[in-house]
């Protein structure tokens, strides 16, 4: 299968003369005349209108896009002490192929696993839409079914969380023995169909799922006394379901369980999420949202007051398959030109790419969405460059105007070394030093290594792939380990040869060198408690959370200075006392050795300079507070604009 068939990663280059002709292909839809003058007179209209008032507007936040039309002046969330709570409360619905801790392979799991939480909590409506991957415990069957794509028909689970909607589509192609995206044997070769079918079955779900409206949007809220009347009602029909269960009787067990249910959430209103609403795509996999918008939905008179956002976790993966494909995406036929793609004579290859020409799902997305979302400020400079932009900085680089960068927040329940349930100690900031040496001579235990609290651990965690740059550490550390008292534990699955890779390492260093071939949720927690330094040598890194879990656990980060690692990593200054860890520029084993070799003498040599850094990191600002007002500016300057494609 070639490299373009598979879905997977598309080479950097493309031509000046090409860019220019994909950013022209890339407008079938009539774009809003006027430019930025009327986007202007939109913004100060809608601000003016009855539904955001002036003296809601408070001083806007602050985003990478300096050059944003809205400026300071869109911002319609007002902070009152105590009270997170924005004034104008949207609908919003998140979709995405994998969300924790129901299924997860990488970081995008992660923030769609916590970023709906922080807006939620500040009032707003928010579903999340994934596949249901496995017959997961806690969302229950809607009893809705739809057929989509002519022929398939997909079901819907539902449970909601601390106020979240998590919606999961059933349909049989999403289980498999494999991953989630691919098995042994390569890349799905139906991927693009389960996507594009996720896709469409959460854009359906607004106009018939009627869900528990959740506290924070019930008007007035539920009264104090209604909810324990409810509770009460709930937990006695549970303890009649569970009486029944331990007396045998199944079928007076499976009616009390269901009158649990219900009593639990009879009191509570149910709603269709409706029309209006903004729709998060993340990465290719629903990249579509906008184009199955403006294309299928709108010229229906559907959606018109909907808006989306497409958010980049990895510009690299961007959803490319055969020319052929585009019939089986449900899309009028002259909506062609939105998603083709042609690579210039030197990047093609593969039968069906004769002409260089595909159709490439983010390609698609980015040129109509109504704002466009990556997860750093760094990142969102290089995406707009031939280095960092995979074919499509030219595209990218003309949504400027609506394109922002924010940074990831993190989980501050699930990563918090003082209630961690997988670390041997939990500790907080004061009493992080003893803390740490437990969980490091535990793990030193448990792997078999010398164990030594004074011996420095430095660990790495991540796919096993060139973005991580797992090549580039594998051959900095028989330098590093060679001439250096240190133990390096490395965990991470991906590339074979990289796997093979730590595992000679391991068998080569073997009182200093352990590789764990695996993704292993609770061994990250322990390793990232246990390490006193954390290399990531990520070749680009669009935001990166290993080294904010790790600041958080008191790890001290050393990375190469790329997208989110430059934003979040600040670089050690002795003399100013200030610093959360270490970066280097030269992208190479040597860039690598120099940084971690500071980080070492500063281990060794100045103690009490490392404990500082190590406190530094622990109480840097990590949680979804921050980037959740940002998202929320971003939608409601999406609200503001008129739809882009209509
Ligand atoms: N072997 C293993 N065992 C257990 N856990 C493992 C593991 N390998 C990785 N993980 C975990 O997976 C997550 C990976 O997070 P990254 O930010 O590195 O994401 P990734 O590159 O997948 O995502 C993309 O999206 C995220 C989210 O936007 C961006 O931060 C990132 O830059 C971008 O590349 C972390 O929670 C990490 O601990």
């Amino acid at each position: 299968m070639s490299l373009l068939q598979s879905g997977r990663p598309v080479p950097a280059a493309q031509g000046r003369s090409l860019r220019r002709a994909a950013v022209q292909s890339a407008r079938p839809c009539r774009v809003i005349p006027g430019g930025r003058a009327a986007v202007r007179a939109d913004a100060a209209a809608a601000i003016a209108s009855p539904a955001v008032t002036v003296e809601e507007v408070s001083p806007g936040i602050e985003t990478t896009n300096d050059k944003n039309v809205h400026g300071t002046a869109g911002s319609v969330v007002v902070e009152q002490p105590g009270l997170k709570r924005a004034t104008t409360l949207r609908n919003i619905m998140f979709v995405t192929s994998e969300v924790a801790p129901w299924s997860k392979t990488g970081g995008l799991a992660d923030v769609l696993g916590s970023l709906p939480f922080a807006l939620a909590e500040r009032g707003h409506r928010v579903m999340v839409v994934a596949p249901r991957y496995a017959p997961y415990d806690g969302p229950k069957d809607t009893g809705a079914r739809v057929t989509l794509l002519g022929h398939a028909e997909v079901g819907y689970f539902h449970q909601q969380i601390k106020g979240v909607d998590f919606v999961f589509v059933d349909h049989p192609s999403y289980p498999r023995p494999g991953g989630l995206y691919s098995d042994a044997n390569g890349v799905y070769g139906d991927n693009q169909f389960r996507f594009s079918l996720l896709t469409l079955a959460a854009m359906e779900a607004p106009f018939f799922l009627e869900l528990p409206v959740p506290p924070q949007q019930q008007d007035p809220p539920r009264s104090p006394t209604a909810i324990a009347a409810a509770e009460a009602a709930a937990a006695a029909a549970a303890a009649a379901a569970k009486a029944a269960n331990g007396s045998g009787a199944a079928t007076a067990a499976a009616i009390a369980e269901i009158q649990a249910e219900v009593a639990a959430d009879s009191s509570v209103p149910r709603t269709k999420y409706g029309q209006d609403i903004m729709f998060v795509a993340n990465d290719w996999h629903t990249s579509l949202i906008p184009v199955y918008l403006a294309a299928k939905y709108r010229p229906h008179g559907v959606y018109g007051n909907a808006r989306a956002i497409v958010a980049i976790h990895n510009l690299r993966h961007q959803g490319v398959f055969p020319p052929y494909t585009y019939e089986s995406l449900g899309l009028p036929p002259h909506w062609y030109g939105c998603l083709e793609w042609q690579y210039p004579p030197h990047q093609r290859q593969g039968s069906w790419a004769e002409e260089g020409r595909s159709v490439n799902h983010l390609k698609a997305g980015l040129t109509t969405a109504d704002r466009v979302v990556t997860v750093s400020a760094g990142y969102a400079e290089e995406i707009k460059t031939y280095l960092g932009g995979w074919g499509m900085e030219g595209i990218i680089a003309a949504r400027d105007p609506v394109l922002n960068g924010i940074v990831n927040g993190i989980d501050t329940d699930e990563w918090n070394p003082s209630i961690d349930p997988h670390l041997p100690a939990n500790y907080d900031m004061t009493n992080f030093v003893e803390g740490k040496a437990k969980c490091k001579m535990e793990l030193q235990r448990e792997l078999g290594l010398p164990v030594n609290e004074h011996i420095p651990m430095v660990a790495f965690i991540g796919r096993l792939d060139p973005q991580k740059g797992a090549d580039i550490l594998l051959e900095a550390a028989q330098q590093l380990l060679r001439h250096n008292n240190v133990q390096l534990v490395c965990l991470g699955s991906g590339n074979k040869d990289l796997e093979d890779g730590l595992r000679w390492l391991e068998s080569e260093f073997k009182d200093r060198a352990r590789g764990w071939v695996g993704f292993n949720v609770p061994f990250s927690h322990k390793l990232t408690a246990a390490a006193d330094i954390l290399l990531m040598p990520s070749r680009f890194e669009p935001c990166g959370l290993n080294q904010l879990y790790a600041m958080r656990y008191g790890t001290v980060p050393v990375a190469h200075k790329t997208g989110g690692l430059r934003d979040t990593v600040i670089d050690f200054n002795p003399w100013a006392q200030e610093g959360t860890g270490w970066t280097y520029t030269s992208c190479d084993a040597q860039g690598l050795l120099h940084a971690v070799g500071m980080a070492l003498l500063t281990y060794n040599n100045h103690k009490e300079d490392f404990r500082k850094l190590q406190l530094r990191g622990m109480t840097r600002e990590a949680s979804w507070d921050g980037a959740a007002q940002q998202y929320e500016q971003i939608i409601d300057w999406a609200f503001m604009d008129p739809p882009y494609c209509r």
